[in-house]
């Protein structure tokens, strides 16, 4: 199958390599079309790949009606709308590493720009003027850099920081003392950042409690002629807050890469000497760019090879080495999911996952989120996928239990799917043979050997003699072939069933005629 890549911004020709070397990848370049055309042409594509300026918001993805991934070569995914993405069962992924250093160094160019006025300097020169008074600027060294976010940027920001013999003071709410007191600074509060610092740099994403979080009240605290620098998102300084304190001299100056709206040309902010800017330059080096590139590019050639991704932003991200270890049970979920879905005579109210064995001692989520993929498939269609497959269940009511357990049942690893519906219990559990692949070892009370693949018949029917033969005849006029058959029973002469394997799908008209036999109580085809 051919998967259709559309590129909607400006993305490093180095970095694209492993897709133009990738099979079946075509790739459309579509840096300058309108919202309006790339919303009416995205449904012919499988994977879309952005920086910050392409809006994918929830009209967009509504009418990406084939799309499978969209790949954001870079960190920030506020220009994403997540939620519909997963919604829609698309996954997102970034490239969360590639243009730290970048961001870093562009960070430490503002400040020291703005501190030494360089920006104003230069122009007053082109502009013929010869003067050194207007542009006395302040040291660095033993001032305070007070850092809001200290994540990878943040955290190389400080690094380079001390180089300039800068004091620094931090706030993250995932940094702890210990951790500031081994990387050699302070942590406060943001509050307490405020208060101390002279030059304040923010590192966060665009969050809804990251928005404005340097709004007047926060430029009411901070420390007369503070320095403010933002290299993270618009949005996260109120800009007209900001005017503000700089008009009353609150504030010394800033240096700002990232704006509200972008393309930022006519707010007054830049009509302020104070203020320098740049056009969200933060990531815009060569080594960034095809770094980003090369990730994202990579991560949605395994995504759209069946492999698992690198860097999910809407599922939760799995070590590379316990992914390995739980990736061979994703075929084994997804089928007894599908397998038991056809067990189901009324809706399903509650799904339980009993995970024992080896299962009981991994990381279980994404075994959990294929076994929803293959119950809800039956019912919802190919576009169920492991992104959306827990928000579908939560839409339609159904409660996901995930157990773990020490009954092995002398499996080494089990894994039991029970669903509840109004009136009934059914379940089905299997296994990961060594060397064998998956088996499926029980349906309900009964123990089986089945393995979950091709056409399956269950029948429910009563333990008698020459049942099996009945069976074999009917099938045999109907021309249908038996591969595989396993039998068991509750009692003799009691509730017994049957699970075979047939070389062919068996039509709904036969499994009624097939119940017409006296002794059999039920026939379900499954496909698996
Ligand atoms: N100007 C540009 O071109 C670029 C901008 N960025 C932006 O820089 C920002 C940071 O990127 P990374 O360091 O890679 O992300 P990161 O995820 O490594 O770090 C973000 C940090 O912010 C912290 N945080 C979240 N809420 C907070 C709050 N309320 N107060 C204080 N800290 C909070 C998180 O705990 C995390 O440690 C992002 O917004 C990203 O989009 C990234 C690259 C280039
Ligand atoms: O990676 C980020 O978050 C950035 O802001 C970089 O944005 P860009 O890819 O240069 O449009």
């Amino acid at each position: 199958m051919a998967f259709k890549i559309l590129i909607s911004d400006p993305l490093s020709e180095e970095g694209m390599y492993p897709l133009l070397q990738a099979e079946n990848i075509s790739i459309e370049l579509a840096t300058d079309w309108s919202q309006e055309k790339l919303a009416n042409q995205i449904t012919e594509y499988d994977a879309l790949l952005v920086r910050s300026q392409t809006q994918v918001n929830r009209e967009l993805i509504t009418k990406a009606t084939n799309l499978k991934i969209i790949g954001r070569a870079g960190v920030g995914v506020d220009n994403i709308d997540l939620d519909a993405a997963t919604e829609h069962g698309i996954i997102v992924v970034n490239a969360p590493n590639g243009n730290t250093n970048s961001a870093a160094e562009h960070t430490m160019a503002m400040i020291m720009a703005l501190s030494r006025k360089i920006p104003q300097a230069y122009l007053s020169l082109m502009n013929k003027q010869w003067d050194r008074k207007k542009y006395v600027g302040t040291e660095l060294k033993n001032k305070t850099l007070g850092i809001i976010g200290l994540g990878r940027i943040g955290a190389e920001v400080a690094y380079r920081a001390k180089g300039q013999r800068m004091n620094i003071i931090a706030y993250d709410p995932f940094l702890t003392e210990d951790q500031a007191k081994k990387m050699d600074i302070q942590y406060g509060s943001v509050d307490e950042v405020l208060h101390a610092a002279d030059f304040i740099t923010i590192h966060t994403p665009l969050l809804k409690e990251t928005r404005h979080l340097l709004n007047a009240d926060a430029f009411h605290a901070v420390k007369p002629g503070v320095h403010i620098v933002n290299c993270a998102r618009g949005g996260i300084i109120d800009e007209d807050a900001l005017y503000h304190a700089i008009q009353s001299k609150k504030v010394a100056g800033a240096a700002l890469d990232v704006f509200e709206e972008e393309p930022f040309y006519d707010h007054p902010l830049l009509e302020l000497p104070e203020v320098i800017a740049t056009p969200h330059l933060g990531a815009s080096t060569f080594e960034a760019q095809e770094s980003v590139a090369i990730d994202v590019s990579e991560d949605v050639i395994r995504f759209l090879s069946g492999e698992a991704v690198r860097n999910p932003v809407n599922l939760p991200s799995v070590p590379k080495d316990i992914l390995s270890q739980i990736e061979p049970y994703f075929h084994l979920a997804e089928k007894l999911g599908h397998f038991l879905i056809h067990l189901a005579n009324e809706p399903v109210e509650e799904i339980n996952l009993y995970y024992s064995g080896d299962l009981s001692q991994t990381k279980i989520g994404p075994i959990t989120r294929n076994t929803i993929k293959g119950l809800l498939t039956r019912h919802l269609g190919e576009h169920v996928n492991d992104v959306n497959a827990l928000y579908l269940a939560e839409k339609r009511g159904i409660t996901v239990n995930e157990n773990k357990t020490s009954s092995t049942q002398g499996f080494t690893n089990l894994l039991k799917v029970e669903i509840i519906t109004k009136s009934e219990k059914r379940s089905v559990a299997g296994t990961l043979l060594n060397g064998l692949g998956p088996r499926i070892v029980k349906m309900d009370h009964y123990s089986v050997d089945v393995t979950p693949k091709g056409h399956l018949l269950v029948i429910h029917h009563k333990d008698q003699p020459g049942v099996i033969g009945k069976m074999g005849s009917f099938l045999a006029t109907q021309e249908i072939n038996i591969a595989t058959m396993q039998v068991d029973r509750a009692d003799i002469g009691g509730e017994a069933i049957m699970v075979m394997s047939v070389d062919r799908h068996i039509e709904e008209k036969e499994l009624r005629a097939l119940e017409q036999l006296e002794e059999i109580h039920d026939a379900t085809a499954i496909d698996l």
